[in-house]
């Protein structure tokens, strides 16, 4: 019987090889062949924050479902639509993280096995998403991959794409296909291949569209399911396989235009069967042993059976609109169908249930033998950036945290639906944490600091004795060099001179000489014997001048040879000086890099340190708010809280602990238990806890969407206004701020805030706060009044751009973000007002005096402060009025570093675009 092998099987690098005749299937037993996962709690990878994921090492457990993301890039529509906004989640792959935007204020962290951004390639996507799948079914094994997200977000484009324009681009079903035919032997192993859609429970054949009401056959023995009436069509290289795929993608769509319906609307399913010989063990013994040749070929080869099933699921914002947007009740009900008993099954299956409802739907029925039990099985949730589709984007997202939390259910908590849920969401889990623990993190955080900054000076030190070190060491090698130098080249000089100096002495010598004979030799005038004597003489004088001058040729080449070697000497002592040169230069160098480390070390410090002040910030801050609640239930719980209030505060905690919880109360049911009116009379309470408490609830509420309306309607709107008048609690103008920022969200609620003179109370709440999170929250609240076109006037006038601008004294960063958003949305509003015709004249905004700041902060080390800045000046710039001041004010060259640096290609673009079509910027880049 085969055990999983799952510990040496890592992201598909390595593939165990173990040897089964049939995989287990998912009713053979589910709960052994899930139980027999061989993972301890070292398994279990639990990150420095407490919350838990998967561990490494799982990629190919059995019966584990592993759930990536995939985030698809902005497409075109998008970057133009959605220029202004932040996508709707940000993704911290490293991590393995991914948060989810509720609003301005706040985001929901969840967890996955694998967090693959926009950039991700489809080789790498294959790689933690289906080859481990893909070497498991060439192991014998069955295995699933499925994609599941909204209409659009490239479910097609990870798992169909064929890729044959771009081969880069081929997508999952491709790339499993070239694995599986480099891994087999054609010879004696086989491919075989259906291509089915199913769609309102109906199976299709896509290979031959006609057949089309194709019957699931299981097998009571083995567990197999087939379907005998689809066509199954051997491959036998990649080629034909492509075909396939086209023919079958083309029938696909035929099919659905045919029944007036797209894609999305039906599960596609393709079907690889792989069937290999394996040489049995004792065959192999038996011919070794050579006991008898006859066995080996009597006794059958081993087969061994894998099947890998891709599946592109139906589109998941079909589920919950039934009726809607075109298509039939009766198809959202099977969608919802088969997509629910598949999210049942896996649970059924992850909780060990002796019951795994296959039986449901077709699509479970189908995949009955091909996740759970030994099965390795990856879902692929993909996802859209767009803020506009949240929604859809968050109910993809929690079906892919159902099933990645169900594997560590198991080991968790025994399966209480509390863990359950709070499995899913990471912050919850530290929420919970925080609660009990805030005094041990602090301690923690103190310790942590202190390592730091010790660790931090013993680097330093260290890089400074380094850097001290080769310094003198450099310098002591230089001056030995320069004194090597001059001692070598005096030594020559003086040799050379006295070498000179001997030559020219027995030069001279010789001359005397020779004058000497000569002088002796003219003298008289002779008889013609002493003429014959005399010519003898003159013979041999001249055979000893001879002489005289090749010794004298001898001593000038020799003296020449000298000269020579010394200029060689001398020549090698300069490269060896310029070579010392070079290598003081590198020290230098190296120095400046050691200096450079040290520069970015002090900075990294400093920037924890700023952290750690936030976090000791906030960690006061719920210390005190802990203590506050402590003191007043011990004072009796309810001395001055009324009960139901109290509960309801609870409840409201709860539930946004909870979001996707089916069995929370609604809102609605608790304000008819309470009374929304009620809550805020409270707001005007005498007893200031009481006030804070109260408006906490009302703040808590205004975060929801669905609230803002009723707690408006209700008056809740203006009594959160009146405590910014009346109040002088920096807790209530910071927490009645918040809810004013979120109910400003909506453009009805901006023309109440205004016309009942918020923006006058908010610039005073500006005015008279210290603490930085109540200027977050009021310069949020502004930002988002900057946004609506037809209050512009208005909220200027009433000084909200002046309120926004005296908000940066405060340097923290997330204040700043704030303002450059209310910047940048009211810059936009301008723009757009620029083109319709209905503002002529400056930007308000520079008649405010904001330029300087924007141009200080175009380039912002912060990205949300940068980013608006960015699209502020590009809005600015779109309009000819404001060029003279922007180009005087320093903003040009901030627009031409933008549209060069800037990191997001669409704001470069715009930058680029409003360059070059402003006169006065091109007449003034031509100037300089
Ligand atoms: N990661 C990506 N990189 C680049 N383009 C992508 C990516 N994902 C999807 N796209 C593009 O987005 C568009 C929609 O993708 P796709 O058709 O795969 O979505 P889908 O979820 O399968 O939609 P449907 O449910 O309607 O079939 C296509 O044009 C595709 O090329």
């Amino acid at each position: 019987m085969a055990t999983s092998g799952g510990g040496s099987y890592r992201n598909g690098t390595h593939r165990n090889s173990l040897k089964v005749d049939r995989p287990f299937s998912m009713n053979s037993n589910p709960k052994t062949s899930v139980k027999s996962k061989p993972l301890s709690s070292s398994g279990l990878r639990r990150s420095s924050t407490g919350s838990i994921g998967a561990a490494k090492d799982d990629a190919g457990v059995p019966g584990r479902v592993r759930v990536a993301v995939r985030l698809r890039p902005r497409n075109t529509e998008e970057l133009v639509a959605d220029a202004d906004f932040a996508d709707c989640v940000e993704l911290q792959p490293e991590l393995k993280r991914l948060k989810l935007r509720k609003n301005n204020w706040d985001s929901d962290t969840y967890e996955f096995d694998e967090v693959l951004t926009e950039f991700a390639s489809q080789k790498r996507v294959y790689e933690v998403v289906a080859k481990p799948v893909v070497e498991s079914v060439l192991d014998g094994y069955n295995g699933t991959i499925m994609a599941y997200g909204q209409t659009g977000t490239g479910k097609t484009y990870t798992l169909g794409r064929l890729g044959e324009e771009d081969t880069a681009a081929r997508g999952i079903m491709v790339r499993a296909m070239e694995d599986i035919l480099a891994d087999v032997s054609l010879e004696t192993d086989s491919i075989s291949v259906s291509y089915l859609q199913l769609y309102m429970e109906t199976i299709q054949d896509l290979l031959d569209p006609a057949n089309d009401n194709i019957p699931i056959v299981e097998d009571s023995k083995t567990g197999d399911v087939s379907l005998p009436g689809a066509n199954l069509v051997e491959i036998r290289d990649q080629k034909s396989f492509v075909e396939l795929l086209r023919l079958g993608e083309a029938h696909r769509f035929a099919a659905n235009t045919k029944l007036n319906t797209e894609s999305s609307r039906s599960h596609a399913i393709l079907m690889v069967h792989v069937k290999r010989s394996v040489k049995g063990k004792h065959s192999a013994l038996s011919s070794e042993k050579g006991s008898n040749l006859h066995m080996k070929t009597l006794r059958p080869a081993i087969v061994r059976k894998g099947k890998l099933v891709v599946v592109d699921l139906a589109g998941s914002e079909r589920i919950d609109k039934s009726g809607s947007e075109g298509h039939t009740l009766e198809e959202a009900k099977s969608i919802n169908l088969s997509l629910s008993a598949l999210g049942k099954c896996i649970n059924a299956l992850a909780e060990n249930s002796v019951h795994v409802p296959v039986r449901d739907s077709k699509l479970t029925r189908l995949l009955k033998d091909s996740f759970g039990g030994t099965a390795r099985t990856s879902l692929v949730i993909t996802i859209g950036p767009s803020p506009r589709h949240r929604g859809e984007t968050a109910s993809t997202i929690m079906f892919g945290q159902r099933t990645t939390s169900i594997f560590w259910m198991m080991f968790l908590c025994a399966g209480t639906s509390i863990v359950w849920f709070r499995a899913m969401k990471v912050e919850n889990m530290l929420k919970l944490k925080e609660e009990f623990d805030y005094k041990s993190l602090s301690r923690g955080l103190d310790i942590q600091l202190d390592k730091l900054i010790s660790e931090h000076e013993r680097q330093q030190k260290a890089f400074e004795n380094e850097i001290e070190r080769i310094t003198t060491e450099a310098q002591n090698r230089i001056s030995e060099v320069e004194r090597n130098y001059e001692d070598a080249l005096e030594e020559e000089r003086v040799k050379y001179q006295r070498d000179y100096m001997e030559s020219i002495k027995k030069l001279e010598e010789q001359l005397v000489k020779n004058q000497q004979k000569h002088g002796f030799e003219k003298v008289p005038v002779r008889s013609e014997d002493d003429c014959s004597a005399l010519t003898s003489n003159t013979e041999s004088s001249k055979i000893s001048a001879v002489e005289e001058v090749s010794e004298l040729k001898k001593l000038l080449q020799k003296e020449s040879l000298l000269r020579k070697a010394a200029e060689e000497e001398v020549n090698s002592l300069k490269s060896q000086l310029a070579q010392w040169k070079r290598s003081e230069a590198s020290g230098n160098s190296e120095i400046i890099k050691l200096r450079k480390m040290l520069e970015d070390e002090a900075l990294q410090k400093e920037k924890l340190e700023g952290e750690i002040a936030i976090l000791h910030s906030q960690l006061l801050q719920i210390s005190s708010e802990a203590d506050e609640t402590r003191r007043r239930l011990d004072r009796g719980g309810s001395g001055k809280v009324p009960g139901d209030l109290d509960s309801l505060f609870s409840q409201v905690k709860l539930q946004q602990q909870e979001p996707g919880n089916g069995e929370k109360a609604s809102v609605a049911k608790l304000f008819e238990q309470v009374g929304l009116q009620k809550i805020l009379s409270l707001l005007e309470s005498e007893d200031s806890d009481l006030r804070i408490h109260a408006v906490k609830v009302v703040a808590n509420l205004a975060a929801e969407e669905t609230n803002q309306e009723k707690i408006v309607e209700a008056g809740g709107l203006t009594s959160l206004l009146m405590l910014l008048r009346s109040s002088e609690n920096e807790t209530i103008h910071r927490v009645a701020a918040g809810a004013i920022a979120n109910l400003a969200m909506n453009e009805t609620n901006q023309e109440l805030i205004m016309g009942q003179g918020g923006i006058g109370l908010l610039s005073i709440t500006a005015a008279n706060a210290e603490d930085p999170q109540t200027l977050r929250m009021v310069a949020g609240a502004i930002a988002n009044l900057c946004g609506n076109d037809k209050l512009q006037m208005k909220l200027r006038g009433e000084g909200g751009i002046k309120a926004l601008l005296g908000m940066v004294r405060c340097r923290h960063p997330d204040v700043l973000a704030q303002v450059a958003r209310g910047i940048a949305n009211f810059a936009k509003c301008e723009s757009r007002a620029s083109m319709q015709g209905t503002k002529t004249g400056r930007s308000l905004l520079i008649e405010d005096g904001a330029l300087p700041w924007i141009v200080q902060n175009a380039n912002n080390e912060a990205s949300p402060i940068r980013r608006h800045i960015e699209l502020a000046l590009c809005h600015l710039a779109q309009h000819e009025a404001n060029a003279k001041d922007m180009i005087s004010g320093g903003a040009l060259w901030e627009l031409v570093r933008i549209s060069r640096d800037c990191s997001r290609e669409d704001i470069r673009t715009l930058a680029h675009r409003t360059l070059t079509s402003c006169p006065a910027f091109q007449a003034e880049m031509r100037r300089l």
